[in-house]
């Protein structure tokens, strides 16, 4: 049983990390992969499923929840990990990207941002101080800072000036946050696609000895070159012996490429929202299921998963549920897509310790360059 918080590098392979983050609710094996749960639910699964896939930790979104159920609710509720009856590590992000991307009528200054819910307009203020306090009462494992993620393209003066307002609000995060040592708190490298501001983000959060360090300010559409790009400059500025999270990636190929970059943990909502839309990941690249392709095909999407839902079902049967809009369909490729996600992780933790990494993501994207059988 952990009393604190810990991360262990175990093996590395070039740039790409095998490591732990040990915690008193368990211990994530990295590089890992965070099935989102937005609402305090991996949307189609039950939890003991999403644990069945193998992940040792999923994400929760401190924007949502305050709007719905309530934080204070949800505390009253036994916190997060009572309420949804995942037991196991959770991290949650801070709201500020959802603040941005979400609500309407924001207000942002250097004390926080005033915002209307987007579910019945309620005015709500956000700030440094009020995010941790949420993630406190959600009972969160891992909480982000409140943070500004800078959409791109944007000028470098905009870009500069969110990161600087950034890093004062990762001091207040850090001062809010206090001693919590089976907790963490990390911080988040802002700075867009600029070199020079991206170095100076990382270099002024390693100095606040954080727990943890994120990658923020990505995956918000820019071409995967430019992502990779900033890992490049980023990460050999982050600590070696703490984990690194870039937020809200992403497809198998931007897992495979960022881990190669230094990436240890991960979060998208792409293999549960494909899954609603009818799309399933294999070893062999996407394959939707609404196409009538798939009408009268006997096989499964993988007879050689460990998956029920890749192995027992065939295509015609998950073709004809998507086409009809059933409920069990969406169940059935959202358990698909996440149980192929967390066995991608475990063939790069095991390639990664056998030294073999680039060899074995070579070998992986050659399966999906061949395309569906
Ligand atoms: N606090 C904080 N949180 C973030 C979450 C993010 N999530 C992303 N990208 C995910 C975007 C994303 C949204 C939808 C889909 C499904 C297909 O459309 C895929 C990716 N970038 C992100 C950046 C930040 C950030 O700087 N700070």
């Amino acid at each position: 049983m952990n009393t604190n918080f810990s991360f262990r590098l175990i093996a590395t392979d070039g740039g790409a990390r095998r490591g732990e983050v040990a915690m008193p609710r368990g211990t994530v094996r990295t590089p890992a992969f965070m099935p989102v749960g937005t609402g305090g639910t991996v949307k189609a699964m039950y939890m003991d499923q999403v644990r069945g896939t193998g992940a040792d930790i999923i994400l929760g979104n401190t924007y949502h929840l305050m709007l719905r159920p309530g934080a204070e609710r949800v505390a009253r509720l036994g916190g997060l990990h009572e309420m949804a009856r995942w037991p196991w590590p959770i991290l949650t992000d801070s709201g500020g990207f959802q603040v941005m991307s979400l609500s309407k009528l924001r207000k942002l200054t250097d004390h926080g941002v005033t915002f209307r819910s987007h579910i019945d307009g309620a005015p709500y203020e956000m700030t440094p101080e009020r995010s941790i306090e949420i993630q406190g009462l959600l009972d969160s494992d891992i909480q982000m800072q409140l943070d500004e993620c800078t959409a791109l393209p944007a000028k470098p003066a905009e870009i500069e000036r969110a990161m600087e307002l950034s890093l004062r609000w990762a001091e207040r995060c850090k001062a809010a946050f206090g001693d919590q040592p089976g907790k963490a708190m990390f911080g988040i490298v802002q700075g867009g696609d600029n070199a020079g501001l991206r170095v100076r983000s990382a270099q002024a959060l390693k100095a606040m000895e954080l727990k943890g360090y994120a990658v923020g300010g990505l995956a918000v559409g820019e071409p995967q070159a430019v992502m990779l790009e900033m890992l490049e400059i980023t990460c050999p500025e982050l600590p070696a012996d703490r984990p690194r999270y870039l937020m809200g990636v992403g497809t198998p190929d931007d897992i495979l490429k960022s881990v190669a970059r230094g990436i240890d943990m991960f979060d998208c909502v792409m293999p549960t929202r494909a899954g609603r839309h009818g799309l399933a990941y294999t070893r062999r690249g996407k394959v939707n299921l609404r196409n009538a392709r798939h009408a009268d095909d006997h096989r499964p999407l993988d007879e050689e998963s460990y998956c029920p839902a890749a192995r027992d079902y065939s295509r015609a049967y998950l073709h004809h549920l998507v086409r009809s809009q059933e409920a069990l369909g969406a169940m059935l490729l959202t358990w698909n897509n996440l149980a192929y996600y967390q066995r991608l992780m475990q063939d790069i933790r095991d390639a990664i310790e056998a030294g073999r990494f680039a060899d074995r993501a070579a070998e992986i994207s050659e399966g999906w360059a061949r395309g569906d059988i």
